[in-house]
C-alpha cells in the first residue's frame, strides 16, 4: 500500500528479478522513471528496490533524508567473506564506517585535497608529454596519471607503468574478483543467507573468495609495512597510509583496517578518473568544432602560448569549467550512482512509502539524461553550465553522489579532471581520426562498458600538439618535472 509505482513482478518468488537486463540495465530503469515518474518500485527477490530518475527527487530522499538513506545493503561475498567487513564503501552506518569515513574526509576534503594539487600538475605534465610521443596509447597515459596520482597520495610512491607496477596488478587483480562476484544474482546465498551456515565443502564459491582474501590481506599489509619502513628511516613523503599509521591512537584503526582503508582510493579513484578524462576524448572526437575553438580562445586570452594552464587559472577559465563539468554530466561514470544505498527505517517520499530495509539506487544515467534538466541531453553542450540553473547541491550535476554517502574525492577528482582537460585543450588539437583514405572516422558516443563504472570502449582520436610552440613548452615542463617527480621514486 503506498507503494511508489513500477512494473508488475514476474513471480511472488523472484518478483522484478528476472525482468532485469543483463546490459547496461540502466537503461531499462530510464525507461522505467520515464514510464511511472520520478520513483519506481521494484521488487528484487524479496528486497524491495527504489529507482530514482529525477535529481530533485535523489536530492529529497538521499540528501535530506541521509540520516535513514545512507547505509548500504548486505553484500555477503563481497563485504563479508572476501572482505571480513574491512571494505568500508561495501559497509553499513556504524562505528566501523564512521572511523573509516572520518579518515578518509580528513584527508580528501577539499582543504587537504588541494596540498595534492602539486603531485596532479606534476603528472598532469608528464602525461602532456607521453602524448606528444604516442598519441594513440592516450587511455593507457590516463590510466597511468589517474593511478600514479592516487598511489602517490596514498602510499607515497609513484606508478611509472600501468602493466607491470606491483601495486597495480595486485589492486586490479582484487577490484577484478570483486567486480566478478559483486554480481547481483550470480550466488544463491545473496538472497539466502542461510547457505552461510553449510559446512565448506559443499560451499565452493566461499574457499574461492577466502583465498583471495587471504592474497589480498598479504598484500594489503606488505604495503603498509613498506611504508613504515620508510618511516622509520624518515624517508616517507606525506601520504594517506602515513597519516593512518601517525595518528592510530587517534583514528582507533588497527593494523588490517588501515591496510583495507589503503585499498580505499585505488578501488574508487582510478577508474572513474581515467573514465572521465576518456569521455572527454570521446566528446571531443564526436563534439568537437562545437565547442573547442572557444575553449581555445579563452586559453588563449587568459594563459596565452608561453606557459601551461595551472590551478591558479581556474578562476579566470569559466568555460573550461563548464567543460569539466559537462564530461561530468555528459557520460557518468558512474553510472548507477555508485554502491546503492539502504532505507534503515520507513520514509515517506511524496505520500509513497519507502519501506524500511529498501535498497536504493539513484541511476545517474536517467538523471544526467532527463531533458527536463538537460534539454537534448546527449549532446555535449558546454553552454548548459554557463549559467546557474535551478539544480540541487553544489556541483550542478549529481556525479558525486549523495547524502552521507556522498564521494569523498570528489575534490581530488574534479582537480585532475580539470587541470587534464585545461592542458589538453590549450596544448593540442583533438578531432577526429582519419582512415587510410584521408575519411574523417566517425565514433559511437553509446559505445561503452557494462560495468559498475561504465567507461567509453577503445575509440580512435587524433591527437597533435597545437603549434611547434605548445610542443616545446610541453617538452620543457616534462624535463622540469621528471626532476621534481625523483622525490617521489
Ligand atoms: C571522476 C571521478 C569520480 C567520480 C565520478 C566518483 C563518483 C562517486 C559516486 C557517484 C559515489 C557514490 C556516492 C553515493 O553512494 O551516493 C562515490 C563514492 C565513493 N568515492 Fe568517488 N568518484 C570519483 C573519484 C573518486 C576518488 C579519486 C576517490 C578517492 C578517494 C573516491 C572515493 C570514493 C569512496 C571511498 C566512495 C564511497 C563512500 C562511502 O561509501 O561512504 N572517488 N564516488
Amino acid at each position: 500500500k503506498n507503494l511508489p509505482p513500477g512494473p508488475a513482478p514476474s513471480s511472488w518468488l523472484v518478483g522484478n528479478r528476472n525482468q532485469v537486463p543483463n546490459m547496461k540495465p540502466w537503461r531499462w530503469f530510464q525507461s522505467l522513471n520515464e514510464q511511472y515518474g520520478p520513483v519506481v518500485y521494484l521488487q528484487m527477490g524479496r528486497t524491495p528496490t527504489i529507482i530514482i530518475g529525477t535529481a530533485q527527487a535523489a536530492w529529497e530522499i538521499l540528501e535530506k533524508k541521509s540520516p535513514v538513506t545512507s547505509s548500504r545493503p548486505r553484500f555477503i561475498m563481497g563485504q563479508e567473506i572476501l572482505s571480513n567487513n574491512l571494505r568500508g564503501l561495501m559497509s553499513e552506518v556504524g562505528p566501523f564506517w564512521r572511523r573509516w569515513r572520518r579518515a578518509l574526509h580528513q584527508s580528501f576534503m577539499q582543504k587537504t585535497s588541494d596540498t595534492y594539487k602539486p603531485i596532479q600538475s606534476l603528472e598532469s605534465k608528464q602525461l602532456m608529454y607521453e602524448l606528444t610521443q604516442t598519441p594513440a596509447k592516450y587511455r593507457e597515459h590516463m590510466e597511468r596519471y589517474a593511478t600514479s596520482v592516487v598511489v602517490v597520495v596514498t602510499y607515497g610512491r609513484r606508478v611509472h607503468d600501468v602493466f607491470n607496477d606491483e601495486v597495480v596488478c595486485l589492486n586490479r587483480e582484487t577490484q577484478d574478483f570483486l567486480t566478478s562476484i559483486n554480481i547481483p544474482g550470480k550466488y544463491l546465498v545473496e538472497s539466502v543467507p542461510a547457505l552461510l551456515y553449510l559446512p565448506n565443502f559443499l560451499t565452493p564459491w566461499r574457499s574461492e573468495a577466502l583465498k583471495q582474501r587471504e592474497r589480498d590481506q598479504e598484500y594489503l599489509t606488505r604495503l603498509v609495512n613498506e611504508v613504515k619502513v620508510k618511516m622509520e628511516s624518515g624517508r616517507a613523503p606525506h601520504s594517506f597510509c602515513r597519516q593512518l599509521l601517525e595518528e592510530r591512537d587517534k583514528n582507533g584503526m588497527d593494523e588490517m583496517e588501515i591496510a583495507y582503508a589503503c585499498a580505499t582510493p585505488f578501488g574508487a579513484g582510478v577508474e572513474t578518473s581515467a573514465g572521465s578524462l576518456s569521455s572527454f576524448m570521446l566528446a571531443c572526437a564526436a563534439f568537437g568544432p562545437s565547442f573547442i575553438p572557444k575553449a581555445q580562445k579563452e586559453l588563449d586570452a587568459v594563459v596565452g602560448p608561453d606557459r601551461m594552464p595551472t590551478f591558479e587559472d581556474f578562476e579566470e577559465l569559466p568555460f573550461i569549467r563548464a567543460i569539466v563539468n559537462e564530461t561530468l554530466r555528459w557520460r557518468p561514470v558512474a553510472v548507477l550512482g555508485g554502491t546503492p544505498h539502504k532505507a534503515t527505517d520507513d520514509l515517506v517520499y511524496q505520500g509513497m512509502l519507502i519501506p524500511k530495509g529498501s535498497t536504493i539506487i539513484a541511476n545517474l544515467w536517467g538523471i544526467h539524461l532527463n531533458p527536463v534538466d538537460f534539454p537534448d541531453p546527449h549532446i555535449f553542450d558546454p553552454e548548459r553550465f554557463m549559467s546557474k540553473r535551478d539544480y540541487p547541491g553544489p556541483w550542478q550535476h549529481s556525479s558525486f553522489g549523495y547524502g552521507r554517502r556522498v564521494c569523498p574525492g570528489q575534490y581530488l577528482a574534479s582537480n585532475s579532471i580539470y587541470i587534464n582537460i585545461a592542458r589538453l585543450l590549450w596544448g593540442f588539437n583533438l578531432s577526429k581520426a582519419r582512415d587510410e583514405n584521408g575519411k574523417e572516422i566517425d565514433v559511437d558516443t553509446f559505445a561503452y562498458t557494462d560495468g559498475f563504472n561504465s567507461i567509453p570502449l577503445p575509440f580512435p582520436i587524433s591527437i597533435t600538439p597545437r603549434s611547434a610552440t605548445h610542443l616545446a613548452i610541453i617538452e620543457r615542463e616534462n624535463e622540469m618535472a621528471q626532476e621534481e617527480l625523483k622525490a617521489y621514486a
